[in-house]
């Protein structure tokens, strides 16, 4: 008798995408330009040049593949709002044409009895306010709290969960200290302050929403496990560095109103001292966390690699995937047992997870089979039901992401779509592990 995953009565089954990797059309209908635009059209920044001004054409096409999430019997669906399409100067002005794509998008969701998350900003800054500074501006704060204002006012109730970043990590890690997202800088001084000032505008539209919202308002953050790669005090160091960096830097703040400790430790004099009522904004009550987990790392003391002087140790044991991610399901579970360990049990959801491995550009005779993904998804499902047995307080799940789509900086290269995404022809194509996916779905997980 195979074992039976029975998931939670309201457990919510669904998929993710962000704004600039599946809408295209960044600049139509008024909309501003976002500081992935700019940098998608700045030589040397792209993987072979590609850029999000076609990508799935979801701009356009956004009615079918709503069909395309009820075909596959999807109960949720997570989407960013693009910043700039709706302020194309980020503050100020409303583009009613941009908010009125978001308002179709929404109805026609709900017409077809699939539930709505936001998330406000997933990384595409309006670029007329990183002119400004932007998440180096204190003022960024403000203005995230007046975007957010319109959305909640015009939106909120048809949404009835919304997510105000996107993984402020990767923002701040990518864009601010090494560089390789945009806005692109590299500066150890920066990424401090770009990082608090991502959780005062975190803070301050979570306040917006007290005042305007009625439903649920929570935070998406990255959590990539860390296991060190030996016993030795130099790697066990290195570990607890970086599983301060990366995984508590944000939940701390958010949960204590403190930072780790060990932040000071890596950045030095570029630590700043924070004041208190800096953090007495940031601690602003929530109603969940969406939690991104991919990979674990097993890291090892690497004095050379600068600032955190820790390197991963490459698991030769394990598949790895075409983003050179450990597929590693265990650390779903230890990530998820963690949070609710750390943080009291919190209402939890997956709000990514899911992998790139090689899908051919074109499918064959209207079919894409991709055996290593429904392996990772059917591993991975298993792993968060060996949470919820643990007694983690975990409501849903979306699979990153629902169709092939820009990678950032890498491009089109990278496809994580359960759906394929021919981009010569924009057709699409439910992969192999679309129609497992459903069938999950279908059976509220039985069929794992
Ligand atoms: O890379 C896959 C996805 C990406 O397409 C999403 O927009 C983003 O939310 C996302 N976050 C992660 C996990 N974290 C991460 C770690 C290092 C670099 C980039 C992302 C993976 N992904």
């Amino acid at each position: 008798m195979s074992k039976q995953y029975r998931f939670p009565e309201n457990f919510l089954w669904g998929s993710a995408t962000a704004a600039y990797q599946i809408e295209g059309s960044p600049l139509a209908d008024g909309a501003g330009p976002s500081i992935w635009q700019r940098f998608a059209h700045t030589p040397g920044r792209m993987l072979n040049d590609d850029n999000g001004d076609v990508a799935c054409d979801h701009y356009n096409r956004w009615r079918d593949d709503v069909g395309l999430m009820k075909q596959l019997g999807m109960q949720g669906y997570r989407f960013s709002v693009s910043w700039s399409r709706v302020m194309p100067e980020g503050r100020g002005r409303v583009n009613p044409k941009g908010l009125d794509f978001y308002e179709r998008l929404v109805d026609t969701l709900l017409e077809n009895g699939i539930q709505p998350t936001a998330t406000l900003f997933h990384w595409d800054l309006p670029a007329a306010l990183d002119d400004r500074g932007g998440w180096l501006n204190p003022d960024i704060a403000d203005w995230f709290g007046e975007y957010s204002e319109v959305m909640y006012k015009r939106l909120d109730g048809r949404i009835k969960r919304w997510a105000t970043l996107n993984e402020p990590w990767v923002v701040t890690d990518g864009g601010y200290l090494h560089g390789a997202l945009a806005p692109g800088h590299r500066n150890r001084f920066e990424a401090p302050i770009a990082s608090h000032n991502l959780l005062r505008a975190h803070g301050k539209s979570v306040q917006v929403y007290r005042a305007v919202g009625k439903h649920e308002v929570g935070l998406v953050v990255n959590i990539e496990p860390k296991y060190p790669a030996s016993q030795s005090p130099e790697d066990l160091a290195a570990t607890r560095r970086a599983e301060a960096y990366m995984n508590r830097q944000y939940l701390d703040p958010v949960f204590f109103g403190t930072y780790p400790e060990e932040l000071r430790e890596i950045f030095g004099e570029a630590w700043p001292e924070w004041p208190q009522a800096d953090m007495d904004l940031i601690r602003q009550p929530l109603d969940f966390i969406g939690v991104n987990y991919y990979t674990r790392n097993v890291a090892r003391h690497d004095e050379a690699n600068w600032p955190l002087k820790v390197s991963p140790v490459r698991q030769t044991q394990h598949t790895y995937t075409e983003t050179g991610w450990e597929v590693f399901p265990q650390g779903l579970t230890d990530t998820l047992t963690w949070v609710k360990e750390r943080y009291g049990n919190p209402k939890v959801f997956i709000t990514e997870n899911g992998a790139a491995f090689f899908d051919p550009p074109k499918a064959e005779r209207g079919r894409v089979r991709d055996p290593l993904r429904v392996s990772y998804l059917r591993q991975h499902l298993r792993a968060v039901h060996k949470a919820i047995e643990a007694g983690c307080d975990i409501q849903g799940y979306y699979v990153w992401s629902l169709l092939d789509n820009l990678e950032w900086s890498l491009g089109y290269s990278k496809r994580f779509g359960i759906v394929h995404v021919d981009f010569e022809t924009q057709t699409r194509t439910p992969k192999d592990s679309a129609r497992y996916y459903a069938s999950v779905v279908a059976s509220h997980g039985e069929a794992l």
